[in-house]
């Protein structure tokens, strides 16, 4: 074994465990029943119990997916040089990348980004006053060829299934199934490439660590390596989500958590590696548009339930996000806890909970 980067080393308590605890408890739910209630009952308690679950008659076609898969393969498998050439950088942030870092620990991976909107509109700078809004464009290697066309198609497809997710969820917070629909026009969802190589050191490094998804919804593809982890909210025990053959993992994320006012929680997750596989996902992001103030929804907060996050913009947010990954400011980065009501006289009995 070779020498590793330190950076790659996540501090002790952080570490991942190599016996593994594979639940059975994660929710399989299957999209084409016809029984719309029971869907969404199933989604409804998926969400309150784990913020993750399964899905499968999805409707992505499979040969598409697979196509992705091996194109994506192919990528990866290109020279550093040949990669390096779509390289992201703090002017594109879109493209090849294998330095990322989770919480100023790096990870053990590298990506590739284009988002589904070419172009991308995204805020110039974190800075609230700064108006000036910027286009973002993909960038597409070479090699292979046929990267850009697939890439798009396979977008489409989760992009739809991503809408059909967040209308069952509407409908499970008792919202009209359309009523957010508009928030993702002009939207900022990506998707993201990864591959995990062989790790030598599986004990110290993580593949991504610990983080919760600041978008709306994640919809993930994750091959039959497996190591992706949530932090289960009975226990706080980690838990490896069971690589399920033509499924997808959906995961509420943090936009999701203010909008329902709560009810329905981000959950941490991290992804562990192995000494002897390579592994590969594909994560669909489902970002409404930069414009979005993003707070609880008015239908879901009364005199008896007040707003427990202040309002923020979602692009201001994401361009924080991406910003502080550049600069690796060594404090943590910007959080929806950040946005969160100290109500003293609500939450007097579990202050504790409260200041993670
Ligand atoms: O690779 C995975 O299974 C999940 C990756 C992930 O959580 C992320 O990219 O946000
Ligand atoms: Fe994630």
């Amino acid at each position: 074994m070779g020498e590793v980067d330190p950076s790659f080393i996540q501090a002790i308590e952080h570490r991942p465990k190599l016996t593994v605890t594979e639940a059975e408890g994660i929710p399989l739910i299957d999209l084409s029943i016809s029984d719309t209630q029971l869907v969404v009952s199933q989604i409804a308690e998926a969400c309150k119990n784990w913020g993750f679950f399964q899905v499968i008659n999805h409707g992505v076609p499979l040969q598409l997916q697979e196509k992705m898969v091996l194109a994506s393969k192919t990528f990866f498998s290109l020279s550093k040089e040949e990669k390096q050439r779509v390289r992201r950088d703090e002017l594109n942030p879109l493209g090849y990348y294998d330095t990322e870092h989770t919480k100023n620990v790096r990870d053990w991976k590298e990506v590739f980004d284009f988002t589904v909107e070419n172009p991308m509109l995204l805020p110039a700078s974190p800075d609230p006053q700064d108006k000036e809004v910027e286009n973002f464009v993909n960038q597409w290697p070479r090699n292979p060829q046929h990267l850009r066309e697939l890439s798009e198609a396979y977008a489409k497809e989760v992009e739809k299934l991503a809408f059909k997710i967040m209308g069952l969820i509407a409908f499970s917070l008792g919202l009209a199934e359309n009523r957010l629909d508009e928030l993702f026009k002009d939207s900022t969802s990506f998707i993201r490439l990864n591959y995990y190589p062989p790790c030598p050191i599986p004990d110290l490094a993580l593949g991504v660590g610990r983080h919760k998804d600041a978008g709306a919804l994640t919809v993930l593809y994750q091959d039959d390596v497996g190591g992706l982890e949530v932090k289960r909210k009975t226990d706080g025990e980690w838990i490896r989500v069971k690589p399920t053959a033509n499924a997808y993992i959906i995961n509420v994320g943090d936009i999701i958590q203010v909008w329902s006012n709560g009810k329905y929680e981000s959950v941490e997750h991290r992804v562990m590696v192995n000494s002897e596989r390579e592994r590969f996902s594909i994560p669909f992001f489902f970002n409404p548009s930069h414009s979005t103030m993003v707070k609880p929804l008015p239908e879901l907060t009364n005199d008896e339930n007040p707003a427990n996050y202040k309002e923020y913009n979602w692009g201001k947010f994401f361009s924080s996000r991406k910003l502080s990954n550049f600069k690796k400011l060594g404090v943590e980065n910007l959080q929806i806890n950040h946005f969160k009501f100290r109500n003293v006289m609500r939450f007097v009995v579990s202050s504790s909970g409260l200041a993670s």
